[in-house]
């Protein structure tokens, strides 16, 4: 079993705070989405508990050591963190088979070289991902859909116990979206821990687990689904008539935007 948790943690780019005493808590199997209005801090609030930022205060914790004084190389056999894909395109000469082996960094030498294993299982989730034809492509050259799935098999060629995925969704189809939401439940059972932020509501009520939400106003809330993805609490969070609303034939929770609301926001 692998924790990572956070108490306390506040962070500012400047002398303001974007976000303030932030208790946060994963562990393996569970599944937790993080969810707030753009620019929030969903993805500064990531990079901290990655170990990217140092906080302004507080402490974040794998396991029983701080996160800040575990080696680079030993956390990324335990942590593995997909950044939000980024619309700009960075000329990378790599195929998108040594892109995603990457992930293998932190187990070789420094010189060395993947071994067939690796490589072996790299084109095995390449095939899953649909990506096996693409394999000899520059890694430049694939869409922004086809990088987003390609980052994600690198992480998990990196055989974390945490993955952190920054808006996994964020470039994909529909279809590819529900995929990847499938995969995540798939490495929670499998006994991955998974953070991941997401803009849709609905998401989180799908993957039906652990649930914070990040306000404007700095609030944060943090619990099981049910109890954070209600209307009263997403409405406050996106500043917008929100209704969370249980389908009469499967009692599935769906959010929606309340339409009469909808329709006085435009002012008919
Ligand atoms: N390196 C940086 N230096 C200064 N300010 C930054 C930096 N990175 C982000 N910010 C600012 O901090 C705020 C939070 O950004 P962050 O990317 O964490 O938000 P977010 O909730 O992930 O947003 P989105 O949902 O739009 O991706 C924004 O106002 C952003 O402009």
């Amino acid at each position: 079993m692998t924790e990572l948790t956070a108490k306390g943690l506040s962070f500012g780019y400047a002398k303001t705070p974007l976000f303030s005493d932030i208790d946060f808590q994963l562990h393996s199997g569970q599944i937790h989405c993080i969810l707030g209005p753009n620019g929030v801090g969903k993805s500064t609030l990531l990079n901290c508990l990655a170990g990217v930022y140092r906080p302004t205060s507080g402490a974040v914790m794998l396991d029983d050591q701080p996160l800040a004084k575990v080696t680079p190389a030993a956390r990324a056999r335990k942590i593995a963190y997909v950044p939000q894909m980024s619309s700009e395109r960075t000329p990378v000469s790599f195929s998108l088979r040594d892109y995603v082996l990457l992930g293998r960094a932190p187990y070789l030498g420094l010189l060395a070289a993947p071994s067939q294993r690796d490589i072996a299982q790299a084109d095995k989730l390449l095939q899953r991902f649909g990506l096996a034809a693409r394999a000899e492509n520059s890694y430049s050259a694939v869409s922004g859909g086809q990088q987003q799935l390609a980052s994600i098999v690198r992480a998990l060629l990196q055989e974390p116990a945490l993955i952190i995925f920054d808006e996994p969704t964020s470039a994909l189809d529909v279809a590819n979206q529900v995929r990847v939401l499938q995969l995540i439940r798939q490495l929670a059972h499998d006994g991955y821990g998974i953070v991941l932020t997401t803009h849709d509501p609905n998401q989180a009520l799908l993957l039906n687990d652990q649930v914070s939400t990040l306000a404007q106003d700095g609030q944060w809330h943090s619990g099981a689904a049910a109890n954070i993805l209600t209307s009263e609490n997403l409405s406050q969070v996106y500043q917008l008539p929100l209704q969370v609303i249980e389908l009469p034939n499967n009692h599935q929770k769906t959010c929606i935007v309340d339409q009469a609301a909808f329709r006085s926001l435009q002012g008919d």
